[in-house]
């Protein structure tokens, strides 16, 4: 059993965290590069909070151009033990309305990863390893998310298949009706590559999803546009925050391990001295717990 320090990543509308104590913003380096911005350190009560704005402050990071790495690598320096995302999605489903949550346990990725795009992996040619991302989110995380949306107020979907869409354009709208019959309920452009990261950096991660939009497959004249997205974002940002204040302080006192606190075990295929020393550097900090042991 141990103490919590769980980072968030705000999406879309969420680029501050009120209420702190002592709350610092505070610059962290990573071998990765950049991340979106300054960590936003600070506590509520026992629990130990990282706030990261995925965007920035001031929203200056494109879905496509957001350095997951770097953002992943950074939250598992400042001592996070495990990430709650929240994000803005587009709604797959008539039962999913603008202003309801969705705790996501599905992904589907569309996006393109590669050099110079979006990297999808801490791992490669010099140390090569595969972790297991049958079930991509933290099941635990995910029910004290969806709990703590109900308790501030809301109404949230416990699991659902978010698709993943490159962007930063819309889908179009065959894109939107195929994604509907490929069994997703919401559409997103930024959940992954984060989620698979936080898996390879042993961090527990769930997805909490906020309505913002019936995406295009409706066929009823009126399509996804930003300002509706903001309005809407602007109108739910109050509930958003009272979901977070709710989530940290209904955190048992002590974290009991979690599956994924070892993801790596086993995942790791390139043996030890073939292992490229320039690379296990940049992994310092992903590979502390298997170094350490
Ligand atoms: C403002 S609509 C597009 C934008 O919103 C979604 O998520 P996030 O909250 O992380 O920004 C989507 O992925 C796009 O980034
Ligand atoms: N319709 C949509 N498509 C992709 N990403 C989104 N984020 C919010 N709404 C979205």
């Amino acid at each position: 059993m141990g103490k919590w320090t769980i980072g968030i990543i705000g999406g879309s509308g969420l680029y501050r965290l009120k209420g702190l104590e002592h709350g610092e913003w505070l610059p962290v380096s990573s071998p990765f590069g950049e991340p979106s911005d300054e960590i936003l350190f600070g506590s509520l009560g026992d629990v130990e909070l990282r706030f990261l704005p995925r965007h920035g402050r001031g929203h200056r990071i494109a879905p496509g151009d957001i350095n997951a790495r770097a953002n992943i690598d950074a939250l598992k320096r400042a001592g996070c033990t495990d990430i709650l995302a929240v994000s803005a999605i587009g709604s797959l489903r008539e039962e999913l309305e603008p202003g309801h949550f969705v705790a996501f346990d599905q992904f589907i990725d569309r996006t393109h990863s590669g050099p110079g795009g979006r990297e999808a992996s801490f791992f490669g040619t010099g140390m090569v390893a595969h972790v297991p991302m049958a079930d991509p989110v933290c099941p635990r995380l995910a029910a004290m998310a969806a709990d703590a949306v109900e308790a501030a107020g809301g109404t949230c979907a416990r699991g659902g298949t978010c698709v993943i869409i490159e962007g930063p354009q819309f889908s179009t709208r065959a894109e939107s009706h195929m994604y509907r019959q490929w069994g997703g309920d919401g559409v997103n452009m930024t959940a992954l590559p984060e989620a698979k990261l936080a898996r390879e950096a042993e961090l527990p991660y769930a997805m909490l999803g906020m309505v913002t939009d019936y995406d295009c497959w409706r066929d009823n004249g009126h399509d996804v546009d930003v300002a509706e997205i903001v309005a809407r974002l602007h109108a739910n940002s109050a509930l958003a925050l009272a979901t977070i204040d709710r989530f940290l302080a209904a955190l048992p006192a002590q974290r009991a391990p979690s599956p994924i606190d070892t993801a790596l075990d086993g995942a790791i295929m390139t043996a030890p001295e073939a292992r490229d020393p320039a690379m296990k550097a940049r992994l310092e900090a992903i590979l502390w717990r298997i170094d350490a042991g």
